[in-house]
């Protein structure tokens, strides 16, 4: 199916970086989100970045003006209804990701295609809840986006072939890689990733090591460009947690137990970069660790 019109739900932080790639990529982009401010701080963030872009050489601003010309906003799903694949980025809750298909539904055209880009929910439990499961996949992309070059594709169990050919040519497009995972829980990345986050929770918890060590630990005895905690501040903490929950929950394994003090920063509020406070407290000049 020739796609054209991109509708992205969400405009947090991998909302604004999947905008930024398909405007980039030619593609004409609609953004919601319930809040105004997040619409506005997304368009002016894409901005930034596309000027760093053009300032290192990697864009040319003619091509940075057109795709800022692509991207359009909305505070309202219903204005989706025209577009051809819609990517729904919004918070890591399954309950929020059902509303906005439920909402969303009435308005699609019938060959619009629905993503999610859900860090670990299941796919065809989303899709189950449309009226299209066929053509429902979930489009997980790496933050940040302008950088990872990995998509994984994920097929529900009704998901059929030209929906992920479709998704597929997307991806190529963007000049990214895709991979295809099976829909279980968290799917390949997140299976691997997040254990290694939560186990560096409990590295702290247990006192092994501090903020700085455990970070500088994994950065300079096994090469990780950012240590699981500033990582864990990077992605968000209270996405972490959903992810571990629902690695929990769908495995029934006691080795995917949320660690208690990444519960504890949730409760706090405390989020990573996004609340300016999570392993480091972002509000001075540098990041200072808060254990
Ligand atoms: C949770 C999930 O569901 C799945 C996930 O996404 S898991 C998270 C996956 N992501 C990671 O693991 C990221 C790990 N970290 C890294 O790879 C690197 O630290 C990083 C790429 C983020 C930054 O790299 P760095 O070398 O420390 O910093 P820096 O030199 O400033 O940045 C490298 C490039 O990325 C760009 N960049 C950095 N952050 C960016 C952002 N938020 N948006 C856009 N561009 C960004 C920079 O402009 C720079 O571009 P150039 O190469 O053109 O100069
Ligand atoms: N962070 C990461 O590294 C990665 C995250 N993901 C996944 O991407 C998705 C988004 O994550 P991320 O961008 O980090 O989260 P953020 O918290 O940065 O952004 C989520 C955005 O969704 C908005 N939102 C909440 N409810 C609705 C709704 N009903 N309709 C429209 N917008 C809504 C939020 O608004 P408000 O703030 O007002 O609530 C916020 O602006 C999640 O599914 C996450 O698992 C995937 C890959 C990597």
């Amino acid at each position: 199916m020739d796609i054209q019109k991109i509708g992205v739900v969400g405009a947090g932080q991998m909302g604004n970086g999947i905008a930024h790639v398909m405007a980039l990529a030619g593609y004409d982009v609609l953004l919601n989100d319930i809040s105004q401010d997040a619409l506005d701080n997304a368009v002016a963030l894409i901005d930034k970045n596309l000027t760093r872009q053009v300032s290192r050489g990697k864009v040319e601003q003619a091509d940075k003006d057109a795709a800022m010309a692509r991207i359009a906003t909305t505070l309202s799903l219903a204005d989706l209804g025209k577009t051809d694949l819609v990517v729904e980025a919004a918070t890591e809750r399954e309950d929020v990701k059902h509303q906005i298909f439920e909402k969303l539904l009435p308005h699609l055209q019938p060959h619009t295609i629905l993503t999610s880009n859900t860090s670990s929910i299941s796919i065809t439990r989303l899709a189950s809840r449309t009226d299209r499961p066929e053509r429902f996949m979930g489009f997980h992309f790496m933050n940040p986006v302008p950088v990872m070059q990995l998509v994984e594709l994920i097929r529900g169990i009704a998901t059929d072939q030209e929906t992920y050919q479709s998704c597929l040519a997307v991806v190529e497009k963007l000049g990214k890689t895709a991979a295809s995972a099976e829909d279980f829980p968290a799917f390949i990345v997140n299976r691997i990733l997040m254990p290694m986050i939560n186990e560096a929770v409990y590295t702290l918890y247990e006192g092994v090591g501090n903020v700085k060590s455990i970070d500088e630990s994994m950065k300079l005895g096994a090469n990780h460009p950012m240590g699981p905690l500033e990582l864990a501040d990077f992605i968000g903490l209270d996405t972490c947690l959903a992810i571990m929950n629902v690695l929990h929950d769908g495995l029934a394994d006691t080795k995917y137990r949320p660690c208690p003090l990444l519960t504890k920063y949730v409760e706090a509020g405390w989020l990573g970069r996004k609340s300016q406070r999570g392993f480091y407290d972002y509000r001075g000049d540098v990041p200072v660790p808060t254990r």
